[in-house]
């Protein structure tokens, strides 16, 4: 379910804004430079904070209580999600496009190692699995430079996102059954976001003609791709607090990580 280039749509934007036409091969159905001239998609551009700052704060949590430095990283690849999606929905140019995909598939690939390596000793590392994962991401990368079908990248994305439903459902199926009302909160969560993706691609005529409708505010709730980002953020926030939990729990630390909002 391919989102659609705005042309595919009636689009009520303005013709221009200030980092001019769009040069990315995906197009939201957002409008256009419709609340500033500065800011190409606004609602899916601010929306991306909520991925941006609570992961910050928990790779400083994560750091700050000796935890394994993966999950710094997995924290911090969230973040980097966050601000190449900023950069993407703001400008809607091609490079930017690339700074926000390309660090799903990276940090996607840090959520799998993080989970894979959940059962071993305390910091072991695995050079043979970081090897397999790394030469993933680059070949995604080499291929979407040279092909630059946004569907090819999305399938990609997918596989891996379904390899961590699958060692996530092992996990609280088979080790730490304790743990199934965060796995499941995370991947309904996730899911929840999924929804709202195919939603706003596949509805966009009818969001649009309803925005012109509503009260601003109203319609601002209607923008289904930056409820995705809000979604799947936080899905993937506490698919890394899950993952955490596992590894603490398997070294026998007092875990500390909480389940609060954020950490
Ligand atoms: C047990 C729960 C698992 C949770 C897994 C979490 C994995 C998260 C990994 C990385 C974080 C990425 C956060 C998403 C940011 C989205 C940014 C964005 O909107 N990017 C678009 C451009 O703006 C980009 O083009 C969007 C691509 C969307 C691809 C959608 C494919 C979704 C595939 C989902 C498959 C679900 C399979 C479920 C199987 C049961
Ligand atoms: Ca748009
Ligand atoms: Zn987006």
């Amino acid at each position: 379910m391919a989102p659609s280039v705005s042309h595919a749509h009636s689009d009520p934007s303005p013709p221009g804004g200030f980092w001019g036409p769009p040069t990315s091969t995906l197009d939201w159905c957002e409008e256009n430079y419709f609340v500033s001239v500065f800011v190409a998609e606004f609602w899916n551009t601010v929306s991306n904070l909520l991925m941006i700052l609570p992961p910050i704060y928990g790779a400083i949590r994560t750091s700050r209580d000796g935890l394994e430095t993966r999950y710094v990283f997995a924290f911090l690849g969230l973040a980097a999600v966050g601000v190449g999606s900023w950069s993407f929905h703001m400008t809607l140019q091609y490079e930017m496009q690339l700074l926000d995909e390309l660090p799903m598939i990276y940090s996607c690939c840090i959520f799998v190692y993080c989970l894979l390596e959940c059962f071993k000793r305390e910091n072991s590392i695995n050079y043979i699995m970081i090897t397999i994962l790394l030469g993933f991401s680059v070949a995604v990368t080499v291929v979407y430079l040279l092909w630059t079908e946004p569907v090819f990248h999305q399938v990609m994305y997918g596989v891996l996102v379904f390899c961590l439903v699958l060692r996530s459902m092992y996990v609280v199926t088979w080790v730490y059954p304790w743990l199934r009302p965060l796995c499941y909160t995370s991947l309904g969560v996730f899911l929840l976001g999924f929804i709202l993706w195919n939603v706003d691609n596949l509805l966009c005529d009818t969001l649009r003609a309803a925005r012109l409708r509503l009260p601003p505010v109203i319609g601002a709730v209607t923008q289904f791709h930056a409820w995705w980002h809000i979604f799947t953020g936080f899905g993937s926030h506490l698919h890394i607090l899950l993952s955490l939990q596992t590894r603490a729990t398997y070294l026998k630390r007092r875990p500390r990580v909480k389940v609060r909002m954020i950490l």
